[in-house]
């Protein structure tokens, strides 16, 4: 490979034939003085323009001179590309190919290899992009619901419709809510009314690697010829570009490529763009330029419609029971509530027996241990320790010295000490209508107990576990 300067050389040689034989010093000026020569490789001279006007006008207006120079210049069968400087100070550049418009300069071979090959004049077939989106996401699999109503209802609109309605689409909200899987049915739906269209889902994570790679690899020019070939660009968790700059700047200027020339642009982020600290404003800007769609966590009612479409999936029997005590008690995520489904199938084939509500609570409480967020009250407290003692709540309130009864007051009172904000004697008075120092004595009594029996220490942590549970 001859150096970049050698190319200049050879192009500002190119450029003095063209300023002789020009007939018009103004045009030259106009039009050549802007340019420069920046690789030869090939028997390919590749020169930069400053937009994408000039290689319009100068394929228009000066093929028969560019050809003449170059062959005069460099010698018969140089091909001529060009180079768009998007953005000068970064030196980002847009590969074009000369000559496909015009007879005076050789035609080049057509150029099909998908994915490695971007040429915006000479698109690759679609079919040689591999979407990269995953089949499993779609639509059909995509359960209704209210907390994902408005969002599914706009993917379905901008996927009949790429590129016409909302754009950029934005879609934000919590892990495991069903952002991948909703921008992966509306890239396959695309595909389906439009197998013309290139569509194309990365993770901003890779997007980034290939970014660097490129950078270190001197393919630059390649990946962002590349990115502004895509007809429908779909980035997941962009919150990942926040504090990279240099990524940022080049997502922008694909971003603005794209959006300018009526491509589709579908955004994830696990939060609003007004939250996405460390993105520059001229990006936050343009995420809202389309719409911004909250994907919310699912309500108790899509969780149950989402955990029966998985166990009929899955072929699996689980009684409506335990489906409605998952699907109260696992509320963070869906991909929360698949992981309690895959367990409990896990557990009922290693212990050989049924999925029943004993199992079920057995693995949400291993699971969602401390997801309630809602503060413990010491009623809650005194439910669970009575359930687990299988004593009458009643009970705990009547004079009776029963052993049974006696413990359960008392460790009662160790975990509300424990888990609650709430005074000795406000305890005592809920738990049996005692005094402090009752409540005092008993979290010592619980407490040392704990410290010694394995046993014991085992039974109180297994009512901890229950306490955040419905
Ligand atoms: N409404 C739904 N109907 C059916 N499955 C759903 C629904 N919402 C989410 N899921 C499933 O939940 C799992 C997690 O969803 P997904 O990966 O799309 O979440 P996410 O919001 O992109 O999470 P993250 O931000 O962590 O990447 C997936 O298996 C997905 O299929």
């Amino acid at each position: 490979m001859i150096e970049q300067n050698q190319a200049e050389v050879l192009w500002n040689r190119c450029l003095g034939f063209i300023k002789d034989n020009i007939n018009n010093a103004k045009a030259f000026e106009t039009w050549f003085e802007p340019t420069v020569g920046l690789k030869y490789e090939n028997k390919a001279l590749t020169i930069g323009i400053p937009s994408p006007f000039f290689y319009e006008f100068l394929e228009e207006h000066y093929v028969g001179l560019l050809r003449a120079a170059i062959y005069k210049e460099i010698g018969e069968g140089t091909e001529l590309m060009y180079s768009i400087l998007t953005d000068k100070t970064n030196h980002i550049t847009v590969d074009l190919r000369g000559g496909d418009r015009s007879p005076a300069l050789p035609k080049q071979k057509p150029i099909h290899d998908g994915n490695k090959t971007p040429n915006i004049l000479q698109e690759p077939r679609p079919q040689d992009l591999d979407p990269h989106l995953n089949p499993n996401y779609n639509f059909e699999n995509f359960i209704k619901g209210n907390s994902n109503e408005f969002s599914r209802a706009v993917a379905e609109t901008v996927a009949q419709n790429p590129a016409r309605t909302f754009n950029p689409l934005f879609i934000y909200g919590p892990s495991g809510v069903g952002k991948t899987h909703l921008i992966n049915a509306i890239g396959t739906r695309i595909k389906e009314l439009y197998p013309e269209k290139r569509v194309l889902y990365v993770s901003a994570h890779l997007f980034q690697v290939q970014y660097t790679d490129s950078v270190r690899t001197n393919r630059f020019n390649d990946f962002i010829g590349f990115y502004q070939t895509i007809d429908v660009l779909i980035i997941d968790d962009i919150q990942e570009f926040a504090g990279v700059t240099k990524t940022q700047n080049t997502f922008f200027h694909i971003f603005n490529h794209l959006h300018q020339t009526g491509k589709q642009l579908i955004l994830t982020s696990d939060r609003a763009p007004v939250m996405l600290q460390g993105m520059e404003e001229r990006l936050l800007t343009r995420f809202k330029w389309g719409l911004v769609a909250e994907l919310e966590k699912p309500d108790v009612e899509l969780r149950k419609n989402i955990l029966r479409n998985k166990i009929k999936h899955d072929g699996l029997k689980i009684p409506e029971s335990v489906i409605c005590y998952i699907a109260e008690n696992v509320n963070e995520s869906v991909r929360e509530l698949e992981g309690i489904v895959n367990s409990l199938l896990a557990y009922s084939i290693h212990l050989k027996r049924e999925i029943d509500l004993d199992l079920a609570q057995r693995i949400v409480r291993k699971a969602v241990r401390c997801a309630e967020s809602k503060p413990l009250t010491v009623d809650n407290i005194i439910e669970k320790v009575c359930e687990h003692y299988k004593v009458d709540r009643s009970s705990i309130f009547t004079k009776t010295r029963k052993r049974e009864v006696v413990q359960v007051r008392q460790v009662a009172m160790y975990l509300a000490k424990k888990h609650t904000e709430t005074s000795s004697s406000k305890i005592g008075q809920l738990i049996g209508n005692k005094d402090h120092a009752t409540v005092l004595h008993a979290y010592k009594i619980v407490k040392g107990q704990v410290d010694v029996d394995k046993a014991f220490k085992a039974e109180v942590e297994e009512i901890e576990s229950s306490l955040h549970t419905k």
